[in-house]
Order: C-alpha cells, then sequence, then structure tokens
C-alpha cells in the first residue's frame, strides 16, 4: 500500500500541444493518501482513463512525475508497480479453473499452496463464488467472468494500490449493489489504496471515502460525498452530484443582494462587487415554493411523482430549474415564487464557487 503523489502532471496525445484543448489532463497535482478509497468520477471524455492509465503506467505523461510514497514511477512500466488492475471487461483465461484463476496472482509471487488455499477460499466467498471454484472459466457467463475478474483483482494483499475502471458495466443491477458494498468491506478489512473510475455517482457515492470529480481534463473538487452535496465547489459538480442536480441561475450579485429576472434575494454573505459570469447554485431540495410576493418568480411546468418526494420541473425565467417537494407537503395551485434557503445558496463566477469568507475579506 501506498501513497499515491501526482506532482505538475499534464497530458497531451498531441506531439506539439499549443492551446489549452490540446491537453487531455491540465496541468494538476495531487495526493491519493495511502490507504484512502476513492471514486473517479466525471463525464466520457474528461480524462478519467488518461489519469488512470498515467497511475498505472499505460502511459507515460507528457509533463510531471508520479510517485509511489518516495519512488519516481514515472517511467516504470505497468509491471514494476506492483498494483493489482480490474477492467470493465473480464480478463479471466477460460481454459483454467475459478480457483486457478482466482490463484493465479499468488502463485505468481510464489506464495505457499496453503496460503494460497486460504486466500483463494476468502476471495470467492466475497464474490459469492465458492460453489463454483472447480468449474473451467470458460462457458461461465459475462458477469460471472467479471467477477473473477475483481476477485483477482483483490486477491493479492501486497499490491500498492488497486485500480478499477469501471468494473461494474456488464454486471447486473442486483450483483453490483452486492459488489460495491464487498469492495467496501474490503476495503476497511485490509485498507489497500482504491482508486475506482466510474461515471455513475451512485457507484461513485456509494463505494469512495472520497470522491474525485473531473471536468474538461480537470480535478475541479476532491471530497467526501456530504462536502460534493453540500459545497460544490464547481457548477460541474453541483449539477452532476444529486438527483436532480444543482440548479444553477444568472444572477447580478451585489453585497449581499442577488438579483434575478428583476427580483432580489437576499444572500447570507457580502460578496462585494464581482466580475465574470455570476451565478446562483441552488440544490432542489432547498428551494420551498411560495405564492406570495418574495423571492423568485417560478413558473411550473410538471411535477413528477417519485414516491418519496415529488420533483417539479419548471423556470425561473429561462433557466431551467427543479425543486424537490418533500411527501405530504402540499403544492399549492398558485404557487408562483421559490424562496432558496440562504444557507443553502451559492454563487459562482466563471463556474467557479466564491468562497463568502474570502469574498467578505476583499469587500
Ligand atoms: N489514444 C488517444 N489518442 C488521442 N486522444 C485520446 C486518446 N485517448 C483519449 N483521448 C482523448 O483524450 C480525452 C480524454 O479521454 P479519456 O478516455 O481519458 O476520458 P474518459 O473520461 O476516460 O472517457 P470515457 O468515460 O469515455 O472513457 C478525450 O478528448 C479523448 O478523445
Amino acid at each position: 500500500m501506498t501513497k499515491i503523489i501526482l506532482e505538475n502532471l499534464a497530458h497531451s496525445y498531441l506531439p506539439n500541444p499549443t492551446k489549452d484543448s490540446d491537453w487531455a489532463l491540465k496541468p494538476m497535482n495531487m495526493t491519493w493518501q495511502d490507504g484512502g478509497a476513492y471514486a473517479l468520477l466525471g463525464s466520457s471524455g474528461c480524462g478519467k482513463s488518461t489519469l488512470l492509465n498515467i497511475i498505472s503506467g499505460l502511459l507515460v505523461p507528457s509533463r510531471g512525475r508520479i510517485l509511489f510514497g518516495d519512488q519516481d514511477v514515472t517511467n516504470l512500466p505497468t509491471a514494476a508497480r506492483n498494483i493489482a488492475q480490474v477492467f470493465q471487461f473480464p480478463v479471466v483465461y477460460d481454459t483454467m479453473s475459478v480457483r486457478d484463476n482466482l490463484a493465479f496472482p499468488l502463485r505468481n509471487r510464489g506464495m505457499a499452496e496453503a496460503d494460497v488455499a486460504k486466500r483463494v477460499a476468502e476471495v470467492a466467498a466475497m464474490i459469492g463464488m465458492t460453489d463454483t471454484l472447480d468449474r473451467r472459466a470458460k462457458g461461465l457467463t459475462a458477469d460471472a467472468k467479471q467477477k473473477i475478474s475483481l476477485g483477482r483483482g483483490m486477491v493479492r494483499q501486497d499490491v500498492n494500490a488497486i485500480l478499477f475502471d469501471e468494473p461494474l458495466t456488464v454486471i447486473d443491477p442486483h450483483m453490483k449493489w452486492e459488489l460495491r458494498t464487498q469492495l467496501k468491506d474490503l476495503h476497511r478489512q485490509f485498507g489497500h489504496t482504491m482508486i475506482y473510475v466510474t461515471h455513475d455517482q451512485t457507484e461513485a457515492l456509494t463505494f469512495a471515502d472520497q470522491v474525485v470529480v473531473m471536468y474538461d481534463g480537470r480535478v475541479v473538487q476532491a471530497g467526501t460525498p456530504q462536502a460534493l452535496f453540500d459545497t460544490p465547489e464547481h457548477t460541474f459538480v453541483g449539477y452532476f452530484i444529486g438527483s436532480p442536480g444543482m440548479n444553477v441561475i444568472d444572477a447580478q450579485v451585489n453585497g449581499n443582494i442577488a438579483t434575478v429576472e428583476g427580483a432580489q434575494i437576499a444572500l447570507m454573505h457580502g460578496f462585494g462587487a464581482l466580475s465574470g459570469k455570476t451565478q446562483l447554485g441552488i440544490r432542489p431540495e432547498f428551494l420551498r415554493l411560495s405564492t406570495g410576493d418574495d423571492g423568485l418568480p417560478y413558473q411550473i411546468s410538471r411535477i413528477e411523482d417519485v414516491g418519496h418526494h415529488r420533483i417539479l420541473r419548471g423556470k425561473v425565467g429561462t433557466a431551467d430549474v427543479n425543486v424537490i417537494v418533500p411527501e405530504g407537503q402540499p403544492i399549492p395551485a398558485d404557487a408562483n415564487r421559490i424562496i432558496p434557503d440562504p444557507a443553502h445558496t451559492h454563487v459562482y463566477v466563471d463556474d467557479w464557487r466564491v468562497d463568502p469568507a474570502k469574498a467578505e475579506r476583499a469587500a
């Protein structure tokens, strides 16, 4: 197990990158703590695989260094990095039994057979394959084969880190939940450094202690699931995490007053004079319907009943704005305003959250 440090790391697939968009990974500095369970989350093309491939050694970065603890591994091949990897699609030896597939990484390292048998039994129990240990992998379903891949990834306890690249894509939904839970248990038990790439927020939030959100080649925020929900540092984080995501509404902010579509609301903090594209970010959970003159003008387009609450889809001016109405709370027919909770109303300039404490000091 080890700490992984990215130092001034950047990558372009082009030989002579010139403009910002030529870089698949923009310059970044980051530390993945020893024993951390991380999810690397972002939409397609944001650079997750590029970053993972640099950590695993499949790709040498155009710039910067990668360290495992004190050791510079930037130019070391995958085999020399002592990591385990689980990919999107199964990697198993068809002609071997499930048992031999699971034992392979251990025997490769020369582990004594008695220890191999013990460890294989533990991992087989974890992936629910104790009864199939003596079957050949050939002929098993894709789902079962992927469970073997996961088992193989987790069988060695002496690896520096385990890297998972969208490992549950081919697994059926029920098993997905079970495997995620087991991965988390395994992490608690053995404390491996784990990095789990996904574009699925549920997978990321249930697996990881720390979620690293990428957008357009940058890490825009790394934090606990709660921090990403409460304080999205970038509008993309607000929008990507949550269901539905955070509402982002154009506004003018002056001191502690925000003006939207001619309506004014008071903010918790003073922001001085802001320059750039200014927006408010408010999660649907923190908007309250009203029939009075306070708050922002709101036009409801439709109501979705999702069981434990209702989601209102509607507009503030031209901006799409969703509101979550808790179970049992009425929706007045003449509701035409929404009132944001000031404690959960964030201000963004050019998509980055303005820290109220800093803005207040600067004002
Ligand atoms: N081998 C390659 N050659 C050239 N460009 C590439 C290559 N691999 C990725 N890219 C580009 O680099 C950027 C980041 O891609 P990357 O695959 O790392 O993103 P991702 O977040 O993993 O996406 P996905 O979830 O679709 O795999 C994208 O613009 C992609 O088109």
